[in-house]
């Protein structure tokens, strides 16, 4: 079997021409014995008589005539005689039935008795009472000859070539016509005879060799094998069984597929034509049968026909051999799927398939039919055109039981069914990720945080009171004696003046100076602000402030050096406030990581203590004036001390003398006192009025609001210095300078505050000199 069919390929392969028999081969022995015969019996007597004055007919009855003489000169058995000419119409024509009826009756393959038949079945095609039945397997081959392997078909048939143009025209299938490239019958000699065959190699232009023969009938096989045609026998079911000589002599096959679908191959350039186009009795015929059309235009009716009918898996003849690797490709792509359904083509074997692993299953909706059925169908249906189910519907693609587009177009669908589930599988993936992450970001770590900070803040705010507390110590008046020698000046100073208080002078004259100042605060240089304190010094000396009388006077020198001891104790206890602050300080930072700002902000709104941030910031401030600070509140105690003793130097001759008096007593005592006393009393008012100057420029330059705040108002000149040394305090927490300290959120808490408004009071003093430029002690020495 396996050689057998090796050898129908080889020889498919070699062969140019398909030349085709139709009964027993095409189309049904019995489609033709129970259909085409019988109607034509049926219908003869009825044609002649309708039809016995046309040309067609006259033509049949003579060569009717014409065989009926020549069998009565044989003597053939049964022979039937047809009246000549002179008989009436009647006459001839019941002998031309009956003559035809005994033909038709010995299955006689004579000339005159098809093309009667032949104009009989026409009537037949023509009123659609007869279809010509074709296998299903025909048009596939044809296709696939013609079309894919360039191969041209041809019929030889014992029907005449308009019963076979008729058989194909309307054929179950379609209209076959345009895949047959010419028609044989009898006039090219019986096909038993070899000189037949000889005759269509002749007519064909090809050799013998090139020309494949299929017939059912061993006796024309042996023919056309004898005039060198290649020949396959069919054996059909209902076929007349194969002599076991002529199977064994032949290879036999039962349906055209064994020669389309094993001899699948590139279409040879030479294939393309014969090298002589045939003019055959089919041409011949065609033209008469498609009303007179010249070969050529035949022959494009053809093409363009073909072209219409043709698939779209189908490659045109004429198209580039590159198009036609691609769709050779793409052929093979198709029949790989058909061969895959093929497997799986038992439902059950489908629905037991997961989804993923379902191959698109294609299925040719072919119609089973017996040759009986389509008998009876033609009988039944006569006139309705048969729709061809390989040419006319596209192969299903069926997932299960329903209906797909076809097997290229299902492809990318089951992919994105496999996609659609990998993304679902991919979001199972995610949600477990999900899950998996939740927990992570179940707690929030604010609390932990929240909680870190308040302890913070406590830790801060304690280290804050303790600084507080140590800060209080170094600025409060009562640690530091120098309230309590200013009162003690004061009240002496009162004491001794009833009408003047040596405080208002001094603030008078300090305000004075001040205010004087403030009009003028483009930095001038030393020379000139000499000049002017100079000045201000004699008005401050022409003024008639009587305190001479007061007997400490002359021992300002004795009290400034106490002040300046209790300083330095100050500044001691400065320096360690500053040491305890940075501590602090490195503490807060390596105790959070939270930004500064963010920390003070805390520690500021948490400590409600407006003393305790004024006091910080006060102490921030000493630390960036450390030096200057301490050196400042000395030059500036000793000035203020110093100055109280130049006014009282400057009293009323009368006194001035007692005062003298009293000074040769000093200086009998403690002569040095003396003579300090007067360098004092002439540096003090020299470095008082540059320190008056440098503070009301450098208020001024750096914080303007503070001098203009404080001249404004009717305040008494205490308030006023009361206001103004408050309003420095908050300025130094304010950054005076320009150097933010940190605290800034506590300067206006600190502002309504009356334990830092007297404490500030209490150290005006030291405020002032805090205020001191710090930044150029040898352009303004404090000699002091
Ligand atoms: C269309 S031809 C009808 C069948 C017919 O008349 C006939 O003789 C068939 O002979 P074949 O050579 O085709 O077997
Ligand atoms: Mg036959």
């Amino acid at each position: 079997m396996a050689n057998e069919n090796k050898e129908i390929g080889d020889i498919v392969k070699k062969c140019k021409i398909l030349l085709l028999d139709i009964e027993g081969t095409t189309t049904s022995i019995s489609f033709v014995k129970d259909k085409l015969f019988p109607y034509a019996k049926e219908n003869v007597k009825q044609f002649l008589d309708s039809q016995w004055d046309s040309d067609d007919v006259k033509k049949v009855v003579i060569a009717l005539r014409k065989l009926a003489i020549e069998d009565q000169e044989k003597s053939v058995d049964g022979v039937v005689s047809i009246p000549c000419e002179d008989a009436t119409k009647e006459e001839q024509i019941e002998g031309v039935v009956n003559n035809v009826k005994w033909q038709m009756a010995s299955d006689r393959k004579a000339g005159p008795l098809k093309l009667l038949q032949g104009l009989i079945w026409r009537q037949g095609y023509d009123k659609g009472d007869i279809k010509g039945h074709v296998y299903d397997d025909v048009l596939p081959a044809m296709q696939q000859w013609r079309s894919a392997e360039g191969k041209k078909i041809y019929i030889y048939s014992s029907g005449s070539v308009e019963a076979q143009k008729l058989l194909f025209g309307q054929s179950i299938a379609g209209d076959l016509l345009s895949h047959i490239d010419g028609h044989f019958d009898t006039e090219v000699g019986a096909k038993q005879e070899a000189a037949s065959y000889a005759n269509i190699v002749e007519k064909v232009g090809c050799q013998s060799e090139e020309i494949l023969f299929l017939t059912d009938i061993a006796k024309e096989a042996e023919a056309a094998r004898t005039s060198g045609l290649n020949v396959v026998l069919v054996s059909r079911e209902g076929n007349s069984p194969l002599p076991e000589e002529a199977a064994a002599a032949f290879p036999v096959i039962h349906s055209l597929e064994q020669l389309a679908a094993t001899n699948k191959r590139k279409p040879d350039p030479q294939d393309e034509q014969p090298t002589k186009v045939p003019k055959t009795d089919v041409e011949d015929d065609v033209k008469t049968n498609t009303e007179v059309k010249s070969t050529g235009e035949v022959q494009l009716a053809k093409e363009v026909q073909e072209e219409d009918d043709k698939p779209e898996q189908m490659e045109v003849e004429e198209t580039p051999t590159i198009n036609k690797e691609v769709k050779k490709e793409k052929d093979e792509k198709s029949s790989e799927v058909i061969t895959t359904v093929e497997e799986i083509t038992d439902v059950e074997d489908i629905c037991d398939t997961p989804v993923v692993d379902i191959e698109p299953v294609v299925t040719e909706d072919k119609p089973v039919k017996t040759d009986i059925d389509q008998t009876e169908k033609m009988d039944d249906e006569p006139s309705e055109p048969v729709v061809s189910s390989d040419t006319k519907e596209e192969p299903k693609v069926e997932n299960g039981n329903v209906d797909s587009p076809p097997a290229e177009e299902t492809l990318p669908s089951v992919i994105t069914e496999i996609e659609e589930i990998s993304e679902k599988q991919d979001l199972t993936d995610i949600g477990e990720v999900i899950d998996d992450i939740e927990p992570v970001i179940e707690e929030p770590p604010a609390t932990e945080d929240m909680e870190n900070l308040q302890n913070v803040g406590e830790v801060l705010e304690k280290e804050c009171d303790e600084i507080l507390s140590k800060v209080q110590n170094v600025t409060n008046l009562d640690n530091i004696p120098l309230k309590p020698l200013l009162n003690t000046i004061t009240e002496e100073s009162m004491d001794t003046e009833t009408d003047s208080n040596v405080v208002d002078k001094i603030m008078d004259t300090e305000l004075g100076l001040e205010n004087k100042h403030s009009e003028n605060v483009t930095p001038k240089n030393t020379k000139e602000a000499n000049d002017e304190e100079l000045e201000d010094k004699k008005e401050i000396e022409s003024k008639d402030v009587d305190v001479e009388s007061n007997p400490k006077v002359t021992n300002a020198a004795p009290v400034v050096k106490s002040v300046e001891s209790n300083i330095e104790t100050g500044k001691i206890a400065l320096s360690s406030t500053k040491e305890t602050e940075n501590e602090t300080a490195t503490d807060v930072a390596s105790n959070t990581e939270i930004t500064q700002n963010k920390t003070m902000t805390e520690v500021s709104s948490s400590t409600k203590d407006t003393q305790n941030e004024t006091v910080t910031d006060i102490t921030s401030s000493i630390m960036e004036t450390q030096n200057e600070t301490v050196t400042d509140v000395v030059s500036i105690t000793k000035e203020n001390q110093n100055e109280t003793a130049t006014v009282e130097s400057k009293t009323k001759e009368q006194e001035k003398s007692e005062v003298l008096e009293e000074d040769k007593d000093v200086e009998d005592k403690n002569p040095p006192a003396t003579e300090e006393n007067k360098e004092v009393k002439e540096e003090v008012i020299e470095v008082k009025v540059k320190a008056v100057h440098e503070t009301n420029v450098n208020g001024k330059t750096a914080n303007g609001d503070v001098e203009a705040t404080n001249l404004n108002g009717d305040a008494t000149k205490q308030d006023e210095l009361s206001s103004r040394l408050s309003l420095e305090d908050i300025a130094k927490v304010n950054g005076t300078n320009g150097e933010s300290n940190g605290t800034s959120n506590g300067t206006e808490e600190g502002k309504g505050d009356n334990k830092a408004e007297v404490e500030a009071t209490d150290i005006k003093v030291k405020s002032v000199a805090v205020e001191e430029p710090h930044t150029d002690t040898k352009e303004q020495p404090t000699e002091a």
